[in-house]
């Protein structure tokens, strides 16, 4: 991840990348636009944010059946800035398959977690709509969810609009992750926030707080088992 040296966010060791301005004004309205133009059915509405999952959701045994993702998910961000990068070089298909976009409206958020062993290590995500405030969290020594409600966040990454973040390596699998569900976010600044020297507009964020509105996060990730249409029978049934 050479290429990447300049992104890397200190304070999180080797484990965190952050690039503001990754895409356009331009690019960013033409991904809300298509977002928000996909047949209702494409939305998982949980209890506290909605999802897509693109091309489809993985089944029970974590193995995703084998489709392009659609052209708008591709490029630019995959072809040609993530190649640019070569952050999904290392990754078992040399580039990510399945993207998850998750709605979040001021007051939602999700709960602390991690992403598991269906993916490669490896999670890259392009933020939209608004900045947020993502928490990380230590996995606590005395089983995996005591306290968790209750603890602060060990490290705070702001997420402009348009930026990226690549999380990897110890972050992905000693860490948990989450969005606090809240209407503003506060305690803005150098102290708080670890990737406050890498903002593209630190400015913006001057007064400590600001108001969510609508965010949206692209989650391009590589899943690890993937089954060809071929054997799509033998995929259906299982893990049944
Ligand atoms: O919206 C985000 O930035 C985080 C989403 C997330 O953690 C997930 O979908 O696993
Ligand atoms: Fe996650």
């Amino acid at each position: 991840m050479s290429a990447l040296e300049a992104a890397r966010i200190a304070r999180l060791s080797d484990s965190a990348y952050y690039i503001p301005d990754f895409i356009t004004e331009d690019e960013e309205s033409k991904l809300l636009q298509k977002i928000n133009s996909v047949p209702p059915p494409r939305w998982t509405q949980l209890s506290h944010r909605r999802l897509q999952t693109w091309p489809s959701t993985l089944s029970k045994s974590n193995t995703l059946l084998s489709a392009p993702l659609p052209a708008w998910l591709q490029d630019p961000i995959i072809h040609p800035r993530l190649e640019a990068l070569g952050c999904f070089a290392d990754s078992p298909h040399q580039g990510p398959n399945h993207v998850l976009i998750n709605e979040y409206q001021p007051g939602q958020g999700i709960m602390p977690h991690e992403d598991g062993p269906a993916y490669y290590p490896l999670v890259v995500t392009v933020s939209i709509g608004a900045p947020i405030v993502l928490d990380i969290y230590e996995k606590s020594g005395g089983g995996e969810e005591s306290g968790c409600l209750d603890r602060t966040p060990r490290f705070r990454v702001l997420q402009e609009p348009r930026s990226l973040l690549i999380t990897t390596a110890g972050l992905y699998t000693q860490y948990l992750h989450g969005i606090e569900e809240r209407l503003r976010d506060e305690e803005l600044g150098r102290e708080g926030i670890c990737n406050w020297e890498l903002l593209g507009n630190a400015k913006v964020y001057s007064a400590g707080f600001y108001d969510r509105k609508t965010r949206i996060s692209l989650t391009y990730r590589d899943v690890l088992k993937v089954a060809k249409v071929g054997n799509s029978m033998r995929f259906l049934t299982a893990g049944r």
